[in-house]
């Protein structure tokens, strides 16, 4: 269903005044579909798609497959970046493939779990930041999906998880070495825990230790490089210089914004 409302009204000294009603507030879930729906405008038919992986990123998933049913989308296809969203991909008979057998994507779609003025992102409370990294990095263009609530003045600003991947080898080893390089920052670690309290594993068959972060962490690419040299880490969920356009839901309307 498609959801519209117009944050814009415009008065006149010559008419009479119309008070507005004031638009309807919209659920944190519907500002996300508004994303998700919007970023779908940019999908083509015969294009190589990566497919995020959340709840914002599902929005845009459903929104292919609706498309491709009605036939107003041909010959797509799809990367998932999860296995959840394989599976959901599947549901909706959306053609599946590979980094293997599509190493250039067109485009890819997914949220985030921050955003920063210059559109570096946070990913991977959802738990998906390797395939992710990994699919988006390889796209001609990455749109990002968020509700104002993701956006932040810098990396880790919102006091929630900034992820990184370890091996389950001795990961306790290099939570610690993560937190002793990340000192300066404020930086408490804990491993990530699934529903009933056992420690949560990847797709890849790895854990998530999450980072908590009291300090700005200043020039990123400095923390990214110094994260990935300790020896257990497989990857960290920020996503530097990677998204191509970010398009943000709000009670505002909604605010599309390109590097
Ligand atoms: O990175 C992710 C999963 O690994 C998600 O894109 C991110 O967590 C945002 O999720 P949501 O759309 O549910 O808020």
């Amino acid at each position: 269903m498609a959801l519209t409302y117009d944050p814009l009204f415009i008065t006149s000294d010559k008419s009479p005044i119309n008070i507005p009603s004031p638009p309807p507030t919209l659920t944190q879930d519907e500002l996300k579909r508004i994303a998700a729906y919007k970023a779908v405008d940019y999908v083509k038919s015969n294009m190589v798609l990566g497919l995020g992986t959340g709840s914002t990123a599902k929005h845009a998933v459903d929104r292919i497959g609706e498309l491709l049913r009605q036939n107003k989308l041909k010959n797509i296809v799809g990367i998932p970046t999860s296995k959840k969203t394989q599976e959901q991909a599947l549901s909706l008979n959306i053609p599946l493939s590979d980094l293997d057998s599509h190493p250039v994507i067109d485009l890819s779609i997914d949220g985030a779990d921050e955003v920063d003025p210059f559109l570096n992102l946070v990913k991977g409370r959802g738990g998906s930041l390797l395939r992710e990294k990994m699919i988006e990095g390889a796209s001609k263009k990455f749109v990002v999906i968020v509700d104002e609530t993701k956006m932040v003045e810098h990396l880790g600003g919102s006091k929630l998880a900034v992820p990184v991947e370890v091996v389950p080898f001795c990961w306790k080893f290099t939570a610690e070495k993560l937190r002793e390089v990340m000192e300066g920052y404020g930086c408490e670690v804990k491993v990530r825990l699934g529903e009933e309290g056992e420690v949560f594993v990847t797709d890849n068959g790895n854990y998530i230790v999450d980072m908590y972060l009291e300090k700005d962490m200043g020039d990123l690419s400095v923390v990214s490089d110094e994260i990935l040299r300790l020896p257990g880490v497989v990857e960290h969920g920020m996503f530097l210089d990677m998204a191509s356009t970010v398009i943000v839901a709000g009670e505002f309307g909604v605010e599309i914004k390109n590097k």
